[in-house]
């Protein structure tokens, strides 16, 4: 996994300090990174355009076309007169130099946005809504330095962004970059090095972007086993019955040793599936409340108040019996929705779906701080995971996954992890990312996948 940072000002500063590093060399190597990884990539191509704004993220783009104008046709347009002291200094240094500043827009191979970085910090005016619709126009290679111009430094894009194909962003990765909001703006990222190694120019952080490599899948070490040594969930089946069998299915294809539904109606599942009306003696975890619909409220709380490990969905957050439990590590996975009823039930604040996805890190935050030992997993186009106000981002899902069924899907591979044992911050992080790069795998279109093509691919991971 790779940190995050809600902001690096603070890490330039260091850098200064620490490392005798100054403004002027983190900026050469800011845009000799971007020059780098240009050169490295397009030099069969041959017109950059570079657009720049009057702070350092514009001095940035202004040093790059220094470094670029010997291998392309470097255009390079300044939407306003630079206004810090470094950025006036990079503008001398190419008007010596004899560069040409053009004083229009007009397309280019390649696109480089420096209009506005971290420093974003009020609404754009219509001038920059303009210059940023005429670029996303263009059919070119586009590229966002640090961030695209548009996104503010809690990842919100009130008007338009400049919609980047990669994004390489300057020191570390920012939390802003992977926003619900931000996902369809940024690109691909790249982390450009500002002259210290990754891991000196980074602090310590409790925000974390997850990778493959941490998905531990649920391999069999040993050799003397049997069904029992996998564990035994059991998935509650509600009225809404397709719910709970989405998850079964996917839960046994994911590795638990015994599934059994408990359910009132008699179902026709696969024989491999069994079906009972009380929890299982050798239970190991419980998936409940996918397709819950109309339930007897005694029965759930005293399921509820056992001490197997318990992935917890849908239906059950629109009821206030889930607050009685929300001192126990269980693993709670809300769509937006459902969270925005959640923290009304337990009192945090009374948001809608909108203000929620305009600050889900920060609702996240304040749900972990209150409630310490619950596995939050908040849904979405880039799922957040938090525990113990540690929090982890997966945005490997695509819009592929948005369909009925996948978070049913998703309930069951967190409900098979527990009842093999993982720690129940392990077994959300693990399914979350087995759900998103199984989804990645689906080949046929984007548009198409049903539940049980993901569970086939998971099956296949
Ligand atoms: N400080 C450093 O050591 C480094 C800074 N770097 C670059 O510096 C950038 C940050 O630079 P700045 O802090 O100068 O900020 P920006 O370059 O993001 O520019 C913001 C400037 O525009 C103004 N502004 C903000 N919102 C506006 C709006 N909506 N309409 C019109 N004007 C607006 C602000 O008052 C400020 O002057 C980073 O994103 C990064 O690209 C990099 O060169 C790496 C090193
Ligand atoms: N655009 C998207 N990008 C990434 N993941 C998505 C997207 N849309 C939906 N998902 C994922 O699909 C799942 C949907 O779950 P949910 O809303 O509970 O649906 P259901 O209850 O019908 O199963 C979640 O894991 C969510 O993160
Ligand atoms: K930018």
């Amino acid at each position: 996994m790779q940190k995050l940072f809600d902001e690096v000002n603070s890490l330039d500063k260091r850098c200064y300090e620490k490392f005798f590093l100054s403004e002027d060399l983190l900026m050469e190597h800011a845009a000799s990174s971007m020059a780098l990884y240009i050169s490295e990539n397009y030099l069969h191509l041959n017109s950059i355009l570079i657009v720049c704004g009057s702070g350092n993220n514009g001095a940035d783009g202004i040093t790059l076309a220094r470094l670029l104008h010997t291998k392309f046709n470097v255009k390079l347009f300044l939407a306003s007169s630079p206004k810090s002291p470094i950025s006036e200094l990079q503008l001398k240094r190419v008007e010596a130099l004899g560069l040409e500043i053009v004083d229009a827009l007009s397309p280019a191979d390649i696109i480089v946005d420096c209009l506005f970085g971290t420093g974003l910090n009020k609404p754009l005016n219509e001038d920059s809504i303009n210059i940023i619709n005429t670029l996303n126009s263009y059919d070119s290679i586009k590229i966002a330095c640090d961030i695209p111009s548009g996104i503010n430094n809690i990842g919100q894009v009130e008007s338009i962004a400049f919609e980047a194909d990669i994004t390489i962003t300057m020191g570390a990765l920012k939390t802003s970059l992977f926003t619900d909001l931000a996902k369809d703006y940024v690109g691909e990222i790249i982390v450009a090095n500002l002259g210290v190694q990754r891991n000196l120019y980074e602090v310590e952080s409790n925000k974390y972007l997850l990778e493959a490599s941490d998905m531990k899948l649920p391999f069999r070490n040993k050799k003397n086993a049997h069904k029992g040594t996998y564990g035994h969930l059991n998935v509650i089946v509600g009225s809404k019955r397709g719910a709970g069998i989405i998850a079964s299915k996917a839960a046994f294809g994911f590795g638990t040793g015994l599934l059994s539904v408990i359910s009132k109606e008699d179902l026709d599942l696969p024989y491999h599936i069994m079906q009972t009306d009380t929890i299982s003696e050798n239970c190991t975890a419980i998936a409940m409340g996918m397709g819950l619909g109309k339930y007897d409220k005694e029965e759930i709380r005293k399921l509820l108040n056992t001490d197997i490990p318990k992935i917890i969905d849908a239906d059950l957050f629109y009821d206030e019996l889930i607050c009685e439990f929300l001192d126990k590590e269980i693993v709670l996975t809300p769509h937006p929705k459902e969270f925005c009823s959640l923290l009304k039930l337990c009192k945090i604040t009374d948001i809608d779906v909108i203000e929620l996805q305009n600050n889900r890190f920060k609702y996240v935050e304040e749900f972990s701080k209150k409630y310490p030992k619950i596995v939050l997993l908040l849904k979405g186009a880039n799922v957040i995971i938090s525990q113990n106000e540690k929090l982890y981002v997966n945005t490997f899902g695509s819009a592929v996954l948005s369909k009925g069924g996948s978070g049913d899907v998703l309930s069951g591979l967190i409900g098979s992890l527990l009842a093999q044992k993982y720690k129940p911050l392990d077994a959300a992080i693990s399914a979350s990312l087995a759900h998103t790069l199984a989804a990645r795998k689906y080949s046929k279109n984007n548009y198409s996948m049903i539940p049980s093509d993901l569970v086939e691919e998971i099956r296949r991971l």
